[in-house]
């Protein structure tokens, strides 16, 4: 045996020269990454820089057109998922891949047994699982089925089914995404202890913090390239952002004060409950003065996406008054999400798949969705259709979506750049209200730095701009008042001037301290 190889021997995998294109997008330019067994190994980089398409050649979704993949050392090609897991490799993707209304169990077993579900293997798979969720702190409930579980508990199952399967390197993209900080707490120390028992974990994540936080190692990829291998002991969160996206970005948001003035949206004893009879918004006041950011903290969950799909016009008003630009909103008086939007309301949803986007229709259709019955494009859309593109280029080019491409299937896009088509339809439009659901969520550091100032943009131009985000450190830094949910209420309220983490933490747990109760006094009086 070589030195070299004896090198390579101690790499849990090694990429070599990996090849990757998308007709005319070069996703992945002669890759090499080298990751060391039992460590974490963050891989960090802009919207569309190739992570997940990287990460996909190693599990076998994608094929490279050149180049090695070395599992312990031996050259191994890995032509699907199958090949993948049989070689140790375990992939938990942004969207979890489980069967909603199986249990848990049925998931983690399902394509991991020969044959049928025999009484015999889930019997053994309940012992093994049971075995497993104590050793790395993964308990979930293995009986009930997938779709009455909290996402947290969904992304358990995803890395249980994983590590059945026998992965000892383990692929996590995004995995925070969608966690509240609680959760994201617990998958660290889940990370830990596997990376304690020997699992190599590969993390795609952009959030820097959590970098510096959790691994060992961060490979930083630019526009399909491999630009840098660090330590993550000898970097920093403003190394990496510039070693990202090729220049200085700023990590905070800068602002000046707010000069709000009349109330553009006002909120008035709403409630709405559930088919399943949940209560889920339960008598909310707010209101949002032209020219201020209302940020709206709490764990996610607590009503902030019902009081979001309701003012959108997603959900019907039941109970109580919305108030927008004039415009009455209540249970006789009910507005459709295309009514709503007639009347100068914005809506970035939290969830761009569900309802921000089609995955079939092209960036171009995908940015006049929702505004397509406005007088301008009514009936018109297909003579309209070589403006229509036009125009889409010309904002995809203003809002930096890449690939700048019209045609291209909303779906092909990565996720951020999806996350930057939505973000640019609604704000193209130039609502009086824009109503904001985790915006940057999956976004890259630079992309990050320009929603953020976009939307400072909005409420320095009079707009009204009400913002739901699981973020504490998004929301401190652009709302200008906060208010925060829990079990559906508005438990409080507190400007951004005095809030920190540690006040905001205690009101989504539904303690309001002293202080904040003082300055709603003072406030009142
Ligand atoms: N199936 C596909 N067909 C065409 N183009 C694709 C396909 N999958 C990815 N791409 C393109 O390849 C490039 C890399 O995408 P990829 O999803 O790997 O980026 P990423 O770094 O994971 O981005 P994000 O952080 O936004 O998820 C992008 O330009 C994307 O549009």
């Amino acid at each position: 045996m070589t030195a070299q190889t004896d090198v390579a021997a101690q790499m849990a995998i090694e990429l070599r020269g990996i090849d990757k294109r998308f007709g005319p997008v070069h996703a992945n330019k002669y890759i090499d990454l080298k990751v060391e067994q039992g460590t974490i190994h963050g891989i960090v980089g802009e919207n569309g820089a190739g992570k997940s398409t990287l990460m996909s050649i190693i599990y076998g979704f994608y094929e490279a057109d050149e180049g090695d993949i070395l599992i312990d050392g031996q050259v191994t090609k890995i032509s699907d998922s199958k090949i993948a897991i049989a070689s140790g490799i375990g992939m938990v993707h942004q969207h979890f891949m489980l069967i909603q209304n199986m249990t848990a169990l049925e998931n983690v077993v399902l394509g991991a047994e020969r044959g049928i579900m025999l009484n015999d293997s889930m019997k053994h798979a309940r012992e093994v699982l049971e075995r497993l969720s104590k050793e790395y702190s993964l308990e979930v409930p293995l009986d009930t089925p997938v779709e009455q579980l909290s996402v947290g508990l969904q992304q358990r199952i995803e890395i249980l089914k994983a590590l059945y399967r026998g992965a000892k390197i383990l692929i996590l993209d995004e995995p925070t995404g969608v966690l509240t900080p609680q959760e994201t707490e617990h998958l660290f120390k889940v990370l830990a202890s596997l990376k304690e028992q020997g699992t190599t974990v590969i993390m795609i994540t952009h959030k820097l913090q959590e970098i510096m936080a959790a691994t060992d190692n961060v490979s930083v990829m630019r526009r399909g390239e491999m630009v840098a291998h660090v330590k993550t002991s000898e970097t920093s969160r403003e190394q990496l952002a510039e070693l990202m996206v090729g220049r200085k970005v700023l990590l905070r948001v800068e602002k000046g004060e707010a000069a709000p003035k009349d109330a553009l949206l006002e909120v008035s004893n709403l409630s709405w409950t559930a088919p399943d009879g949940v209560l889920k918004l339960d008598d909310v006041n707010l209101n949002v003065r032209a020219g201020e950011i209302v940020g709206i903290a709490g764990v996610s969950g607590n009503g902030q996406s019902e009081l979001l799909d309701v003012l959108s016009g997603i959900k019907q008003v039941q109970k109580g008054e919305v108030k927008v630009n004039g415009h009455v909103i209540d249970k006789s008086h009910p507005l459709t999400p295309s009514e709503v939007r007639a009347i100068k309301v914005g809506h970035i949803p939290e969830d761009r798949h569900r309802m921000g986007l089609v995955n079939s229709f092209a960036a171009d259709e995908a940015f006049i969705l929702g505004y397509h019955r406005l007088p301008q494009y009514n009936g018109k859309v297909f003579s309209l259709r070589n403006e229509i593109t036009k125009d889409c280029a010309e904002k995809m080019e203003k809002w930096d979506v890449r690939p700048q491409d019209p045609n291209l299937k909303t779906a092909n896009f990565s996720g951020g750049n999806q996350q930057k088509l939505v973000i640019a339809r609604e704000m193209e439009q130039d609502p009086d209200v824009l109503l904001v659901g985790q915006p940057t969520r999956g976004v890259d550091i630079g992309a990050i730095e320009s929603i953020h100032n976009r939307i400072i943009d909005m409420r320095d131009a009079g707009k009204a701009v009400l913002l739901v985000s699981v973020e504490l450190e998004e929301i401190m830094s652009l709302a200008d008042r906060i208010l925060v949910m829990f079990d559906g209420k508005v438990v409080g309220e507190v400007p951004a001037s005095v809030a920190n983490e540690q006040i905001l933490g205690l009101m989504m747990a539904n303690i309001v301290p002293d202080e904040v109760k003082a300055l709603q006094k003072e406030a009142q009086a």
